[in-house]
């Protein structure tokens, strides 16, 4: 895809990330503000529905009183006197309407509404309900003390006494916010009061439905007593839930806007920091900006160092971006030729001199899967080295299993690269998946041991480390191998020891400016070096310092 295209598509990417930070909280506060709203409304009308239990419950216990003490009457039943007691006893509790006495057959005798029945009484139905301790209950019944009335009432008995309650006392709380309130008898389920607000039909719909009224226009919470079969249904408008909505939504709308806001902020300032990365390594690359350091590569035994590994810089803004994150930026950009060219024109201009001077010394330069796909970069490099005494072998391409996506085509021009004198070396050999494979078909020449498993060297037990191995494939395929990141002398000895000759690491030296990597070379290691291995005086000494990693057998495959 085209960079402009590419930095386009990041823009629209940016857009809509920012829309959905801030619209996803927007929505998400509307939401949680609807939830709560409606949590806080079903907990008030819970707690309106509990208090009308609680009322409930009280009004019994008083009932089981006043039963408690018709019970201890211990004169004769329907007496003048025991009338008089019955009617103390209705008046005393606001809650009784009525007190009577029944016989054993169920017969009607006396009340304190209507005094002592005689001539055909009114027989008591078997009760609805049979409660704890001998209470009972009946709650269908017409009223006993006017047979005619169509008023529901709700008696309770013990032993041969009962009373009435009018269930109407059980709903007459006043009520601010328009609430509906009824009680159900739940033994058969019946209403038998509401108060001024509340529609019958509508709350006998909601009890039947456990509460949920699909398409009505209120909402309802329905609870059940312990001790009474009664269970208490309340409602609300749904009008109230969007006051009190409307109060909840715009402090969880300021929330959400800040949390968007922010996201929105952050997410902007990723955006612009890619995209402004992408422009200035754009601009960095057009003013060859990008600097080259240069990591000795050396001999294991000697260590003369016979090359080096090109590694790009780049500074912005005074600091050192990692090559891991603009090698990266310039991949995905469509800047990595450009980049490349770069750094094989840095690598001529700093060290065109030493490399015509010394030409068994060499520099692997990284190439990507992008510089693979085509000719293009050897056509750019044989120009380039065409103006100039550097052997083409002094020129080294370093590739990563990772450029080889387009196998097909990395081969073809692997190839040409090597028909043209330039020794191909595999980085990061190891960490691909297809290495094994790969080797068969393409045309190599040295594979370079990752840092990865040079690092364990020391830590794991032999048997278990790759390197070794590596360097056995190498012989096996007739390839070079160099080891990387080498940082401390018992990896180098382990390396030697295994059969490996040359490395590249901290141990050795860091990545160095192009005069400090010459100045390395022709130092006090290189002489030691070449002293060692040649035996050479004084005069011969000066003269091989000067010829760095002179050739020795099989170092034409490094
Ligand atoms: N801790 C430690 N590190 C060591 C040691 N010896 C070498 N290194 C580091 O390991 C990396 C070796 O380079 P690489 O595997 O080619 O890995 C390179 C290479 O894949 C890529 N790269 C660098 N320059 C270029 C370039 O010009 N073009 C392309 N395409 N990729 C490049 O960026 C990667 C990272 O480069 P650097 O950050 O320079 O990191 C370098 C080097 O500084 C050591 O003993 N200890």
């Amino acid at each position: 895809m085209p960079a402009k295209a590419k930095r386009n598509l990041l823009i629209l990417l940016a857009a809509v990330l920012v829309l959905i930070v801030v619209l996803g909280p927007l929505g998400l506060g509307v939401f949680v503000a609807q939830r709560t709203s409606e949590r806080s409304e079903y907990a008030k009308l819970g707690v309106r529905a509990d208090y009308a239990l609680k009322r409930a419950d009280t009004v019994a216990s008083n009932l089981y009183g006043v039963l408690r003490e018709l019970d201890q009457w211990k004169g004769e039943r329907c007496t003048p006197k025991h009338l008089d007691h019955l009617r103390d006893l209705a008046l005393e509790n606001r809650f009784v309407q009525d007190a009577g006495v029944f016989a054993d057959d169920g017969r009607w005798l006396c009340s304190s509404l209507v005094g002592v029945l005689s001539g055909s009484a009114p027989q008591v139905s078997p009760p609805d309900w049979r409660g704890d301790h001998g209470i009972v209950g009946w709650f269908k019944m017409p009223r006993l003390s006017q047979a005619a009335s169509t008023r529901r009432t709700l008696v309770l008995g013990y032993d041969h006494f009962y009373v009435e309650l009018d269930p109407d006392v059980l709903v007459d709380a006043i009520d601010d916010y328009d609430r509906g309130i009824g009680v159900f008898v739940t033994t058969p389920p019946h209403l038998v009061a509401w108060n001024a607000v509340a529609n019958p039909e509508r709350l006998q719909a909601a009890f039947d439905s456990g509460g949920v009224v699909p398409g009505s226009d209120r909402f309802y919470v329905i609870r059940r007593s312990r001790v009474l079969p009664i269970a208490v249904v309340v409602s609300e408008p749904k009008s109230q839930l969007l006051v009190v909505w409307r109060n909840n939504v715009w402090g969880w709308l300021i929330a959400s806007l800040a949390v968007g806001a922010t996201l929105a902020w952050l997410i902007i300032r990723v955006f612009r920091a890619r995209l402004s990365l992408d422009g200035e390594l754009r601009r960095a690359i057009r003013r060859d900006e990008i600097g080259v350091a240069y990591q000795p590569i050396v001999d294991l035994e000697t260590r003369a160092c016979v090359g080096a590994e090109a590694l790009a810089r780049w500074h912005l803004h005074g600091a050192a971006i990692a090559p891991d994150v603009f090698i990266v930026a310039a991949e995905h950009n469509g800047l990595i030729r450009a980049l490349t060219d770069r750094v094989l024109e840095r690598i001529v201009r700093e060290l065109g001199d030493f490399l015509e001077a010394h030409r068994d010394f060499y520099v692997s330069i990284n190439v990507s899967a992008e510089d693979l796909t085509s000719r293009r970069f050897l056509d750019v490099l044989t120009r380039t080295l065409g103006r100039t005494e550097i052997r083409a072998a002094q020129i080294r391409i370093e590739a990563t299993e990772r450029g080889f996506i387009d196998a097909d085509a990395a081969r073809e021009v692997l190839k040409a690269f090597r028909e043209a004198g330039h020794p191909i070396y595999i980085d990061d050999f190891g960490t691909g998946y297809s290495s094994l494979s790969y080797l068969q078909t393409l045309p190599v020449d040295v594979l370079k041991i990752d840092k990865s498993f040079v690092d364990t060297i020391g830590y794991e037990a032999v048997s278990s480390s790759v390197a070794p191995h590596i360097i056995e494939i190498g012989r096996a395929l007739g390839l070079g191998v160099v080891a990387e990141g080498v940082e401390r002398e018992d990896q180098a000895r382990y390396l030697i020891e295994r059969g490996a000759r040359y490395a590249q690491g901290w141990l050795f030296s860091k990545a160095l400016p192009a005069e400090a990597l010459v100045r390395f070379v022709q130092g006090p290691a290189a002489v030691a070096a070449t002293e060692q291995s040649s035996g050479t005086g004084r005069r011969g000494r000066a003269r091989d310092a000067r010829r760095p990693g002179a050739p020795s057998s099989g170092q034409s495959r490094v």
